[in-house]
């Protein structure tokens, strides 16, 4: 049913609190900090609301000290993951029937829940599970995770209210029905946020959702299907079954009900979802829906007449917040030379001087990076450019896994701008700089736009107006989200809204009603007042 008519307000976005000195979330999040590294959880898989212990564990320690573990979590196979998919199934029969406002009322609750009760608890888990500071934890877990919570039964409301125009003999209608079948979310470990809108979304629409959470983000994901739980979200409607993905992923897609996949992640997992979903086109009943958020090469372009300032404090944060893993992390800075001349020094002795360590110690900008298998790919490009001789380390290059996985922020010097570094996603604080002649402005736009397959973020630093209107029109197709004079990190809900094509993903606009509008399939209903009687036409009468 669409209920239309009923209008939720719109949305203000969460304040992000500042946890400083002497604060009281402050003292509220080291309590808890200290509780949950003092104890270590068992973690099942919730299928149909029920627990399901399967034996087969894993463990989740903290990136800055892997010996500590915090959690035990039990693994989906085959078996569990048809047992999700029935789960879902049956959890349909009402939850697709039920009215929006009804879906809209459990969420909005869980977003009042998370902004109270829950806060503290998500936020130390992902700051201790994923290794963010506070403030990155803050503005993920809490903050943006709320604004989903939020925002979405509002794009709902404006879905729910259009109506196509009926006339006095007809009465015309939408159904705005979810798809036919369950949705696969598939979630990546780098925000907690993120997870939580690729299973809530398309549930908001009437979906039921089998959710398969990143390996290294289950403790705070974990959580998060105990606030829907608490928040009245019915038995069913998302089930959790982490695990080894291809174990989890070859049912789902073998199935005849599977409808609609929402991925974010990197873009040869999706690559490789895709190709088996079009291999399996047969089995489903429904063309099923594919959305994916990818992989990211993000760029700062800076034009002479840039700020100095604001482009190392852009450069600094973009780079190296969260180490680098944000798929719009700045990864790659054109500056030309006057401007480099200007800038090197200060921005080489600024990431020198961050501080890195452990996320209960709130003076630690960076911290670690997630596992050792991203500490060792992040470590071979830092190789690269030790033994090239087009690039050089001016800032970092160390790395050290005895304890926990830290790399320090590195900055690159290359004078290829075509360098592997230039290129290449490498998901962690690595920085590589091509200076460039001041009068090659135009050139670098078209070289910023052409070097990399990816399209997702991206910012132009300067002052002068035409320079900023011309790397407006050069790059239109390498970033979905554009900044200007600003780094191209921290995109907020229903403000900034994100993803972006050519290789990183469908750009379908996560917290936005153009991602809602994936998840229903909407029915046109006429209802005729006076059914016409006759199948003649007044033409085919005589004169
Ligand atoms: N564009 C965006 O909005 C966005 C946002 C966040 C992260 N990302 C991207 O995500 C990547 C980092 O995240 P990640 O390391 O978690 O990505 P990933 O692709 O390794 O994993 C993402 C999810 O897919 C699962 N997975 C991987 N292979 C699978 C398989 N064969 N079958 C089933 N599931 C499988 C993983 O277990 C995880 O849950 C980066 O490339 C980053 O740019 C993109
Ligand atoms: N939405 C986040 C990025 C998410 C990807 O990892 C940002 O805008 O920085």
């Amino acid at each position: 049913m669409s209920d239309a008519g009923f209008h939720i307000p719109f949305p203000k976005n969460e304040p992000v609190l500042s946890y400083a000195p002497g604060s009281l979330e402050r003292a509220q999040l080291k309590a808890e900090l200290e509780r949950q590294s003092n104890t270590t959880i068992e973690i099942p898989l919730i299928i149909g609301g029920k627990e399901i212990y399967t034996g087969r564990t894993g463990k989740i320690v903290m990136p800055h000290d892997h010996g500590h573990v915090l959690a035990t979590y039990h693994k989906a196979g085959p078996e569990e993951t048809k047992m999700a998919i029935e789960a879902a199934l049956e959890a349909k029969k009402d939850w697709a029937n039920m009215s929006w406002i009804d879906k809209a009322s459990i969420f909005l609750k869980a977003a009042e829940l998370l902004s109270t009760k829950y806060r503290h608890l998500v936020n130390a888990a992902t700051m201790l599970g994923q290794g963010k500071n506070v403030y990155q934890a803050e503005i993920d877990a809490a903050c943006e995770s709320i604004d989903y919570l939020r925002y979405n039964p509002y794009f709902a409301s404006l879905i729910n209210q259009w109506e196509p125009v009926s006339s006095s003999d007809s009465f015309n209608r939408m159904d705005y029905r979810p798809l036919e079948g369950f949705v696969f979310a598939v979630s990546p470990f780098n925000f907690t946020a993120i997870a939580l809108n690729l299973a809530t979304a398309p549930a908001l629409m009437g979906n039921v959702v089998v959710w398969k959470p990143a390996s290294t983000a289950v403790l705070s994901n974990y959580y998060l299907m105990q606030l829907y739980k608490e928040a009245g979200l019915p038995d069913g409607v998302i089930n959790f079954v982490p695990g080894s993905g291809p174990d989890i992923s070859n049912v789902v897609f073998n199935d005849p009900y599977f409808a609609g996949l929402h991925f974010t992640g990197s873009t040869s997992t999706f690559d490789g979802f895709w190709k088996t979903i079009v291999e399996h086109m047969d089995t489903y009943k429904t063309y099923p829906r594919i959305v994916g958020e990818t992989g990211g090469k993000d760029f700062v372009v800076a034009h002479p007449s840039a700020d100095p300032k604001a482009l190392i404090t852009a450069l600094i944060r973009g780079a190296f917040e969260y180490q680098g893993q944000k798929c719009s992390a700045a990864s790659r800075a054109y500056i030309p030379q006057s401007l480099w001349k200007e800038i090197k020094q200060e921005l080489v002795d600024q990431t020198e001087s961050i501080l890195m360590g452990d996320v209960r110690d709130f003076r630690n900008f960076v911290n670690a990076v997630i596992d050792e298998a991203a500490f060792d790919k992040i470590m071979g490009y830092i190789e690269k450019a030790k033994n090239s001789n087009v690039a050089k380390i001016i800032a970092g290059g160390q790395g050290d896994k005895t304890k926990g996985y830290f790399i320090r922020p590195t900055i690159i010097e290359t004078q290829d701008p075509h360098f592997v570094t230039m290129e290449e996603e490498i998901f962690g604080p690595v920085l590589t700089v091509y200076v460039y002649e001041d009068n090659q402005y135009e050139e670098i736009l078209q070289l910023c736009n052409e070097t990399s397959p990816y399209g997702l973020t991206g910012s132009i630093f300067a002052n002068d107006r035409k320079a900023i209107n011309k790397a407006y029109e050069v790059l239109r197709f390498a970033a979905g989200n554009f900044y200007i004079n600003d780094k191209p990190t921290g995109a907020v809900v229903g403000q900034q809204p994100f993803g972006g094509a050519r290789r990183s993903g469908t750009n379908d606009k996560a917290g936005s009603p153009f991602n809602l509008l994936r998840w229903i399939s909407p029915r046109t209903i006429k209802e005729n007042f006076i059914p016409p009687t006759s199948w003649t036409y007044p033409f085919l009468q005589e004169e």
